[in-house]
């Protein structure tokens, strides 16, 4: 099937062929064949890189209206939005600040890109462009299953359908082994195939030996850079079959054996630190010079180093100028576009990463390498999920410059049974719904209260009727759920139950706070501490900024801050130095652990107000200079909804706008 067949308007005819896709991929004819071009629902489930985003756009330019592109991560929507502002005539917008209330800027626009959480806003808060939507492309919609977002993402996909039940639904999914149970949800003609553009075996290395998925060995060299001694060893003791080499060895190897066939390398690793230190271990092996690119290398080190001046940009600048890099989610943005395009440019050899790079950034690479396959849980060390291998190795092949793309899973002798049983021959799992997580009903009830959707138990499940849960397992399964989850946000005073009409009716409504903590997009749990704290900040004679930040780090929507143990007795030393400018009493908490985290959030961004520089607070704090940067942006929301509960329950805490614009 030819792109000049399709129907679409010459324009893009001409910048899809520009652009390369002249003829359509299978999977893409088949979604044609579906009806995507003719407002028909279509489920994907189609490997990495078998050119999803060219269904999605088929969908929304033959749509007949406008259309949203919901993308569940954040990184991937500026990637989407440009592959759509590149169309001629196409009015584009983007939505990814995850929590800002209003949205009804995006009004106008022919193509909206946004996140599932800023979809979900932005229907609590009435955006008039939610009704008018044509068509929904669900990007990533195995993600279902994801703590928190993945009930936002089954909720918002079931009020769109509800509001406007003729909107045309396109979900892309990862291969999931119950592709029809999403197809069903959505009513929707399941496209499933594992054709890829370029061919990709998947095997396990043990010592220099490779043994691939279609039966054929290779053989690895293993001298060079593939020494005994490098500081990246995982420190596992593991046995490698026979050789006195680790998995980081056998790593390294694999790296410059690509390099020298004229390849780059992806190789995953379980932790920041670990994708930090194999890159410096790499930074030795004079990949660079090998592949003959040291001074767009050292360019592109130079770009990194402009970044800032955080130990964190140093290492990566000094890993750049050697042709290697880290990535990791505790990367500033600034510093994973460089990794990023320097990688696309090949300008780099080898990405090392954590299993994040996975999820949809598009790096295709020759090969890719699996060093870890285990990560700590908190308690133990546990398998990776097959989907999540299964998402990097398809990274491995760019279409059109390498013959095939190989998956390589490093292994010991002992493991090498269990590794191909799990990875190589195993399928992913299944996707299933987390809606029924107290924490997420509260948030999604409390909503359905607070938008008008529901005034009953019974009219609260009728909103969740459209879930992928209710799909699954019937909605009347939440029943005694979403009773319990009432009583919960009653006793939060986040709503309550009027008496109504006859004998025993009620309505259930919310109160002022429920309501503004609804639109504010916080939850329920973050309302009702924000409001505790600043009843308690108003009467307080010494409230100060360091007061405004402990009431919203001591909450659920702002993200834990590692507390090392060396940090502990000092951070009780500030805590109780400090406590007269505490919402909460050192002996009042429950979760010490917990708050003590929080005051040191607190204590982060007070410095950061007060001039210390990002520099500064890394090394202080040891923490990613991307995370101070996350939280600095969600104290600017969280202190915007701490602002808004203050009007609502009509107190006055100075230090909250204060600290509000000195951030
Ligand atoms: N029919 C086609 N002919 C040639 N190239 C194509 C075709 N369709 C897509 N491509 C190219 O293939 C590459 C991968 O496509 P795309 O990013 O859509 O993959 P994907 O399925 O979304 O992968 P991911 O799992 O990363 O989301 C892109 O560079 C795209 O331009």
């Amino acid at each position: 099937m030819r792109v000049r067949n399709l129907p679409l308007s010459s324009a893009y005819t001409e910048h899809f062929v520009e652009n390369g896709i002249r003829e359509l991929y299978p999977p893409q004819a088949a979604a044609v064949d579906a009806g995507v071009c003719e407002g028909s629902n279509v489920v994907a489930a189609i490997p990495t890189a078998s050119g999803k985003t060219f269904i999605a756009q088929l969908a929304l330019l033959t749509a007949d209206g406008p259309g949203l592109y919901v993308c569940p991560l954040r990184a991937l929507a500026r990637e989407k939005y440009e592959a759509f502002a590149s169309l001629p005539d196409l009015e584009v917008g983007i939505s990814t600040g995850d929590f800002d209330a209003s949205g009804e800027a995006l009004a106008g626009n022919d193509i909206i890109v946004a996140t599932s959480e800023k979809i979900d806003s932005a229907i609590r808060n009435g955006a008039s462009w939610v009704d008018e939507l044509a068509c929904v492309v669900v990007d990533e919609v195995h993600l279902l299953d994801a703590d928190r977002r993945g009930p936002t993402l089954e909720v918002t996909v079931a009020t769109l359908r509800r509001q406007n039940p003729d909107i045309q639904v396109v979900a892309l999914s990862a291969t999931v082994d119950n592709p029809d149970a999403i197809a069903a949800w959505l009513d929707a003609t399941l496209i499933q195939s594992t054709w890829r553009p370029v061919d990709l075996r998947t095997g396990v290395a043990v010592g220099g030996s490779i043994d691939f998925d279609d039966g054929t060995t290779r053989e690895i060299p293993l001298d060079g850079p593939a020494r005994k001694g490098g500081n990246g060893g995982d420190g596992d003791g593991s046995d490698d079959g026979g050789s006195d080499l680790d998995d980081t060895d056998v790593t390294a190897a694999l790296v410059a054996n690509t390099v020298a066939e004229g390849g780059q390398c992806l190789a995953f690793v379980r932790s920041r630190a670990e994708a930090v230190s194999l890159a410096q271990r790499l930074a030795a092996d004079g990949l660079a010079e090998q592949m003959g690119i040291e001074a767009a290398a050292a360019a592109a080190g130079d770009e990194a180093a402009a970044v800032d001046g955080t130990v964190t940009g140093h290492q990566l600048a000094d890993c750049l100028r050697s042709g290697v890099a880290f990535h990791h989610a505790g990367l500033r943005s600034g510093h994973r576009t460089v990794v990023e395009s320097a990688f696309r440019d090949r300008d780099v050899a080898c990405i090392c990463a954590t299993p994040t790079l996975a999820a949809g950034v598009n790096v295709p690479a020759r090969r890719v390498v699996v060093r870890d396959q285990k990560r700590y849980t908190g308690s133990a060390m546990e398998w990776l999920p097959t989907l999540e291998v299964h998402q990097m190795c398809g990274r491995a092949g760019r279409p059109g410059l390498d013959p095939h793309g190989e998956a390589v899973l490093v292994g010991e002798s002992d493991s090498r049974d269990e590794l191909v049983e799990r990875y190589v021959d195993g399928e992913p799992e299944a996707v299933e719904s987390t809606l029924s997580d107290p924490a997420s009903l509260r948030t999604h009830v409390l909503s359905a209260i607070a938008t008008g959707f529901a005034e009953t138990e019974s009219e609260i499940l009728d909103v969740f009727e459209g879930t992928f849960y209710a799909r699954e397992a019937g909605a009347g399964g939440l029943a005694d759920a979403v009773g319990d989850t009432v009583d919960d946000l009653v006793a939060a005073g986040m709503v309550r139950r009027e008496t109504a009409g006859g004998v025993g009716d009620y309505r259930i409504v919310a109160t002022p706070v429920g309501e503004t903590t609804s639109r504010q997009y916080v939850r329920p749990e973050t309302g009702e501490r924000v409001v505790d704290g600043l009843r308690t900040a108003a009467v307080m004679p010494n409230a100060t900024t360091l007061t405004a930040f402990e009431l919203i780090c001591d909450t659920p929507d702002m993200q834990d801050t590692y507390l090392g143990n060396e940090e502990r007795a000092e951070m009780y030393r500030f805590a109780r130095a400090n406590s007269g400018a505490l919402t909460t009493g050192m002996r009042e908490t429950d979760d010490f652990e917990g708050w003590l985290e929080s005051v040191k959030t607190a204590r982060i961004l007070d410095e950061w107000i007060e001039g210390a520089t990002v520099e500064e607070l890394v090394e202080a704090y040891r923490i990613g200079p991307g995370d101070l940067d996350s939280r600095v942006e969600r104290a600017e929301w969280l202190l915007s909804a701490a602002q808004a509960l203050a009007d609502t329950i009509g107190v006055s805490v100075p230090s909250v706008p204060r600290a509000r614009s000195r951030l």
